[in-house]
């Protein structure tokens, strides 16, 4: 908004009928420069002699013409007029404030606030842009005028510079505004702590249908590399980043390579086959001018017939559909169908000899196609947080993507996750998981290389190793299948995410549920609630039965680290704490934290938004970006100040605060546990 140079706007706090005025001013408790744009202004939170309540901030150079202006304008119209717009500001915060400021009618000539919420608000505000205080508290003698309180201030910004207020204090301190919702819905310690993850697809691409997820919990948001084109993921993944920037969402995003698994084609373009028993069809590696012949199915594997031998059997999503092989024909293999069942493009199949899983030549395919890798380059440039590698079999695989990662993107942190699926992975579960930063208990291909009844004790195995090594884990697959096309999940489903949440987990996923069901929303609503109520059941109604976590093992290096979050953790639940507050650059700390399940939330703050977005995957963890301070002090009173404001914790809470930042003035870094009463 170029035309106006200084159309003033105020925000101002109010006793009784006092607005804005040109009264005596009596003292300025505190100056702070905040930049607009480019340009740095001063604004002023004035002490108020108690009988006039008035309140001016000011621009230094135009003061005085400030005054006036606003003055004359408040007599003109009266304390609702000369643009002046009144409004309660019972339980906003500062970022509200601004935002109100930037969303008022054009020529509006600014807000005036009422209470003392809203006091606190503006406390918040000076605090986190003071750099410089004379500040004297009530009843002192300031410049000669007797200072009453601090009952009234304006914060006077330019017009066509307030989106830049907007965006700026927007940056300085963001929480996620699901989190932030269900926090004032169901008091904080109550707070989801099981992470949701939704893949993304056709049933829930647009950006209106991303919000509708993100508003319904979903943290991470899953694309799956098998399927859609590059462009097609480029829009989810710019959709996703938009609604973090416009909405205040912290959604990351993770990719998922298709990996070299032998899987079927993409049916000829239709959505799925039916496959009845007694029918013969052919599986082949040949490629057809124009539509595929009835009865035919295209696999991605060159040596697909060489592998097979008469009388293997063929699973389709490991057991969706099954086949007899009958007879090699040249690159065709000629099939019986044993079991109906639908047939979904690019399904993956696996071949049965004998009882045990037939590994010939195709052991040997690359973990990370070509493909994948292009895949993964467009990963990294489009700013993905997590990579999941499928079918990983051995730790060198995650080692060598970890470095790439590393050297093609130095100054962002992308999590690798290995999926443990691959038969051969639970050979050296330990290994794999030890060198990625989390894991995910692929049920669905996990569930075709061994048999079904082992996948649960292996679900738990996974999650005992991932704790132990401070590992976040995901469960998927297969959580709400029948939402696929029902509208209401089957016992054994809700019985299902129970167990996954009781376990404590880190996060649950959904994959065709969200990405071509019917009901994605629905899904991700029972998803939230069994969780909810769950983690509630575990924590409250049953703490005497306690899930016993398993050993916390460490590594040597990180011992101090580990024995102050081990020691917080302890101490929070022992002491009945609110909350564990954090204060973490990498997130390392809060992952130590997250790893103990403590009773009460921990509130993660951190300055970088990539870190904030990947510790949205991490049990219990409530992420904040927030500037850092100079030191823990200023750093606790600005976190307190600005969760009070918003209403999110109240003076009395008990918090338990950890910390490994350094300021820039300290040479060494600082680790401490303090506890602290909120005040
Ligand atoms: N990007 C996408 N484009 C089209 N369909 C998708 C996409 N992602 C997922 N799907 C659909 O959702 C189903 C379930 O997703 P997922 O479990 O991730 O894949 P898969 O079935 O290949 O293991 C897929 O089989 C596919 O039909
Ligand atoms: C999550 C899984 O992988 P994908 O969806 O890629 O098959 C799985 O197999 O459970």
């Amino acid at each position: 908004m170029a035309h106006a140079l200084w159309t003033t706007a105020a925000v101002g706090f109010c006793n009784g009928n006092a607005a804005i005025s040109s009264g005596s001013v009596v003292a300025s408790h505190r100056n702070a420069a905040i930049s607009f744009g480019n340009r740095e202004v001063e604004v002023g939170v004035m002490m108020c002699g108690g009988s006039s309540g008035a309140m001016v901030a000011w621009k230094r150079q135009q003061q005085q013409q400030q005054q006036q202006q606003l003055s004359k304008k408040k007599k003109k119209k009266g304390k609702d007029g000369g643009g002046f717009k009144r409004r309660m500001m019972e339980e906003e915060d500062v970022v509200a404030v601004v935002s109100a400021l930037a969303g008022r009618e054009e020529g509006a000539g600014g807000v005036v606030l009422e209470s003392s919420e809203a006091l606190e608000a503006l406390k918040g505000l000076e605090l986190e842009r003071s750099s410089s205080s004379s500040s004297s508290s009530n009843g002192k003698k300031k410049n000669g005028h007797a200072v009453a309180a601090v009952t009234s201030a304006v914060v006077v910004v330019a017009e066509e510079e307030i989106e830049s207020v907007t965006e700026r204090k927007r940056r300085s301190f963001e929480i996620d505004t699901v989190t932030e919702k269900e926090m004032k819905e169901n008091g904080f310690r109550s707070t989801r702590r099981t992470k949701l993850i939704a893949t993304v697809g056709p049933a829930c691409c647009k950006f209106e249908q991303l919000e509708e997820l993100a508003s319904a919990g979903m943290n991470v948001a899953r694309l799956n590399m098998c399927h859609g084109t590059r462009d097609w993921h480029r829009d989810v993944i710019r959709n996703c980043r938009r609604l973090n920037a416009e909405k205040g969402y912290a959604v990351a995003v993770m990719m998922d390579t298709e990996g070299s698994e032998i899987h079927m084609g993409d049916l000829g373009g239709v959505s799925s086959a039916k496959a009845e028993e007694g029918e013969e069809w052919f599986f082949t590696v040949r490629t057809f001018e124009g539509p595929l012949p009835a009865f035919t199915i295209q696999v991605n594997y060159e040596g697909f017939a060489e592998d097979l031998k008469v009388g293997d059997e063929l699973l389709v999503d490991g057991g969706m559909v099954q086949f007899e092989v009958v007879e090699k024909i040249g690159p065709d293999v000629k099939c019986l169908c044993t079991d109906s069942g639908l047939l979904l493009p690019r399904a993956t199949l696996t071949f049965w000899r004998g009882g045990s899983i037939v590994r010939e030549k195709n052991v040997m395919l690359p973990t990370i196609s070509s493909k994948d890798w292009v895949d993964i380059d467009f990963g990294i440039s489009e700013g993905v947080d997590f990579i999941a590698v499928s079918f990983v079999k051995s730790p060198e695989v995650i080692k060598h993507l970890k470095s790439y990662v590393k050297a093609r993107a130095p100054d962002r942190s992308i999590g690798v996750f290995a999926k443990i699926e691959a038969f051969e992975s639970l050979n050296c579960l330990e290994d794999i998981i030890r060198v990625s930063d989390g894991a995910m208990v692929a049920r669905g291909d996990l569930g075709a290389q061994i048999p079904l009844e082992q996948v649960p004790s292996v679900q738990q195995a996974i999650i005992n190793v991932c704790r132990s090594l401070n590992k976040p884990v995901i469960v998927a697959s297969q959580l709400l299948e029948s939402m696929i096309q029902y509208p209401t999940p089957t016992r054994a489903e809700v019985a299902d995410i129970s167990e996954a949440v009781r376990q404590k987990a880190d996060a649950l996923m959904l994959s065709g549920e969200s990405a071509m069901g019917l009901y994605p929303q629905k899904a991700l609503d029972v998803l939230r609630g069994v969780s909810l109520r769950m983690e509630h059941w575990c924590r409250e109604e049953h703490h005497g039965d306690r899930y016993q976590l398993p050993e916390l093992s460490s590594a040597p290096t990180e011992k101090i680290s580990e024995q102050i979050c081990n020691s917080a953790a302890q101490m929070a639940d022992k002491l009945g704490a609110d909350a564990i507050f954090v204060y973490t650059r990498r997130g390392y700390m809060a992952s130590l934290l997250s790893r103990n399940r403590p009773d009460c939330p921990i509130f993660a703050f951190t300055e970088s938004q990539n870190v904030r977005q990947r510790m949205n995957l991490q049990w219990g963890l409530i992420p904040f970006r927030l500037d850092f301070g100079e030191d823990m002090e200023s750093n606790l009173h600005r976190t307190f100040a600005l969760l009070k404001a918003r209403g999110m914790m109240k003076s009395g809470d008990l918090v338990v605060a950890v910390s490994d930042i350094s300021s820039a003035s300290q040479t060494a870094m600082l680790q401490s546990i303090q506890v602290r009463k909120i005040p």
